[in-house]
């Protein structure tokens, strides 16, 4: 407390102390982890800049409730369900980003179906960093027909990892989510917020760009295309309110471009006019959007080039 203030709140007035900090939500894929952060969010996220603070984390959401402000950040390669194989320097690139992601956080979420832990749910717990306050979230709780076979699986669950707190809910219920955000708020740190009180993400834009197409490319191949995919944003231009964005599709195989762009190009239409209406709405401005398949073998073993698509 700096004893210089001079604006100190009259003698005995309650000021609610402020707390801020990171949240990582991590999990296998399909444990309700994008159901559980929109909840926890409240709304989808939109586009707002950032006050202070300088981050190294992608933000992808943020709530401030009450005295607190949580902010959640990014953890790739648990945010889809596309999972990596045979991608050698993506997965090591991944696992690197998430770990040091998780190091860096107040608090882990560590999301996982009520009454069920399996390889893949202990592959990604074994990524999180001893010491750090991690909760157990035992989701799609409404699942789970006989809540008294939860106390003993509970239980194992509480000598597998040194837990924080057990917290069985539904992602899908309101008040689940709001005893959640009850329960995380003193594992932020006691501090100034960051972020103004209506921001959501501080994305930047073209950021943004990229993951609405790769969303609308998944989206609408199915699960043909691999992961190995991913999307370049080459111009983001602002003209007015006109954004002007040229994005390219990178593809591992010849076959794979076929697969984007479909039969007479029916496919990657359907993807551009996706991703430039929600970019229209997100960004409350007219877009032109031109997106461009590309085919580049191996790209996902070639570390130089994962850095130059922005994994590290
Ligand atoms: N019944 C029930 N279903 C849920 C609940 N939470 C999520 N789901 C469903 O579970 C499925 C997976 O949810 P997602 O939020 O996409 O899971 P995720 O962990 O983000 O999945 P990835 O993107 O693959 O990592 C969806 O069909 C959700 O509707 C819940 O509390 N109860």
């Amino acid at each position: 407390m700096n004893d210089s203030t001079t604006a100190a709140p009259a003698a005995g007035a309650e000021m609610p102390e402020q707390r801020c900090g990171l949240v990582a939500i991590v999990g296998r894929p399909n444990v309700g982890k994008s159901t559980l952060l929109n909840a926890l969010v409240g709304q989808k996220v939109s586009i707002t800049s950032r006050k202070a603070q300088t981050t190294r984390h992608r933000i992808t959401g943020i709530r401030s409730a009450d005295a607190a402000q949580f902010v959640f950040v990014d953890t790739p390669g648990f945010q889809t369900r596309h999972t990596v194989k045979g991608a050698g320097a993506l997965n090591r690139n991944l696992n690197k980003t998430v770990q040091s992601v998780m190091g860096d956080v107040d608090v882990v979420l560590f999301v996982v179906e009520a009454g069920r832990f399996g390889l893949d749910d202990a592959k990604v717990l074994s990524l999180v960093p001893p010491g750090k306050p991690t909760l157990l979230v035992a989701n799609k709780l409404d699942l789970v027909r006989r809540r008294a076979e939860l106390a003993p699986w509970l239980k194992s669950m509480q000598e597998r990892h040194p837990f924080a707190e057990f917290v069985p809910l539904a992602a899908t219920s309101p008040d689940d989510v709001r005893r959640l955000l009850q329960i995380v708020q003193p594992y932020l740190p006691e501090q100034p917020w960051f972020y103004d009180e209506e921001a959501l993400t501080d994305r930047s834009e073209r950021f943004l760009a990229s993951e609405i197409i790769r969303e609308k490319l998944f989206r609408l191949t199915g699960d043909e295309l691999p992961y190995t995919s991913t999307v370049v944003i080459d111009e983001f231009k602002e003209e007015g309110a006109l954004r002007r964005i040229a994005a390219t599709i990178i593809v591992e195989r010849e076959a794979h471009k076929g697969m984007v762009i479909g039969d007479k190009g029916e496919r990657l239409k359907r993807i551009g006019t996706d991703a430039r209406v929600e970019l229209e709405r997100l960004m409350d401005g007219k877009v032109f959007l031109e997106i461009w398949v590309k085919v580049r073998s191996g790209w996902a073993d070639d570390e130089a080039r994962l850095k130059s698509y922005g994994y590290e």
